[in-house]
């Protein structure tokens, strides 16, 4: 068999999604995207296609390490994301044709079934025991939601109770009925991390994710030495090197990369293993779509500290399409008591509706986050 095409589509909301055709056939789905930089990961995509069609697609390792050091740069957000989506839509093919969903090629489920969580309350927190009450009808007791709007470098402790009176809130309304991470979004400073970690901590929330951004991983342990709240972090590191210098340093209880930006199924299932040596959870980040999702699934499935997945149902970003809009197996992913059974089909376990994904790249969106400022006007972390 030979990889003979690729092809790339845009679509609402601001996914993207990679179609890998064969000489036999065979077809895989990824989904390849940085969201805000489609385009960008579009071009790397197609640049890195000069290393895939005319070779063996079920060679998945020889080919993501000739993606990965072939070209001597490395690493970062756009080219693993691309990587990624291809990758994904590698290990579709490979299960398609050994006719196995690619759990079973991962060594075969660990559970019968793997817990989501949902996202409440929008970019800036609100309405969120509107939102919490209204998924508990749905089955979900697990959620996710913005710790804070913009906030400064240094800040205001009226803006630190503002945002832990929110929690306060939530706690007086369901106790502990519900569990919640707060997701501080890189908003959050090192100077402000410290004392709202601490003002959080009588609400006991299930973890707080991105306590600092990336670049101040050095921050991790130096913050989980003062707080009970177990740490998270993940959707912007990019690879196990990424990663491994956060195992080392420590303080991160609960790693989340992205199955859409970090290298695929393939990388991340070696994080997860080495999250697992260090006894860390492994929770995915994925405010993306169903292959981003199904992907997440399948390493999910396979890994013992796989603890919590997120899914992009209803998130605050998906205007102008819903998570299942291009699947044509809906069914296959319905979430019964905030839980979610393995996608049996055989490769990642998608039915991309074709149709509906070619119409609806015919005028792709081009989303982006919004450019937040703050009262003087200079540029804030959204
Ligand atoms: O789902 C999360 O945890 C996020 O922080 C969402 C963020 O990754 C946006 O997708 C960026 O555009
Ligand atoms: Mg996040």
């Amino acid at each position: 068999m030979r990889i003979t095409k690729l092809t790339t589509y845009r679509v609402p909301p601001r996914w993207m999604f990679l179609k890998i055709e064969t000489d036999e056939g065979v077809v895989g789905w990824g989904e390849p995207v940085i969201e805000g930089r489609a385009r960008t990961v579009e071009a790397a995509v197609h640049e890195l296609s000069d290393y895939l069609v005319g070779q063996d697609p079920s060679r998945i390792n020889d080919l993501w390490q000739v993606m990965y050091r072939a070209g001597f740069y490395r690493g970062g957000p756009i080219l693993m994301s691309a990587i990624a989506g291809i990758d994904q839509a590698l290990w579709d093919i490979k299960g398609k044709v050994m006719n196995q969903p690619v759990y079973e090629l991962l060594g075969g489920l660990v559970r019968d079934k793997m817990k989501v969580y949902s996202w409440v309350g929008g970019d800036r927190p609100a309405d969120i025991i509107r939102d919490i009450k209204r998924l508990r009808e749905g089955g979900f007791d697990t959620f996710k939601m913005n710790g804070t709007e913009e906030l400064g470098i240094v800040d205001s402790a009226r803006k630190v109770d503002e945002a832990v009176a929110r929690i306060a809130e939530i706690r007086a309304a369901f106790g502990h009925d519900i569990e919640f991470g707060i997701d501080f979004h890189g908003r959050v400073a090192a100077p402000m991390a410290k004392p709202l970690l601490k003002a959080l901590e009588p609400y006991r929330p299930l973890f707080v994710e991105e306590p600092v951004l990336a670049e101040q991983a050095e921050y991790y342990p130096r913050l989980a030495e003062q707080t009970a709240i177990p740490l998270a972090a993940g959707e912007r590191m990019f690879s196990r090197f990424d990663f491994k210098r956060v195992f080392q340093a420590g303080g991160i209880s609960i790693v989340q990369p992205d199955l859409s930006h970090a290298g695929g199924i393939t990388e991340c299932f070696k994080i997860a293993g080495m999250a697992e040596a260090h006894d860390v959870a492994f929770a995915p980040h994925c405010p993306l779509g169903p292959v981003a999702l199904a992907s997440c699934l399948a390493v999910d499935f396979v890994s013992h500290n796989a603890v919590l997945q997120e899914q992009s149902m209803g998130i605050h970003y998906n205007k102008g399409a819903e998570l299942l809009d291009f699947v044509k197996n809906k069914d296959d992913f319905r979430i019964e008591d905030g839980f979610i059974n393995p996608l049996r089909k055989p490769g990642l376990g998608v039915e991309i509706d074709e149709e509906r994904v070619v119409e609806a790249s015919k005028n792709p969106p081009d989303w982006r986050n919004p450019v937040w400022r703050h009262a003087d006007g200079s540029v804030a972390e959204w």
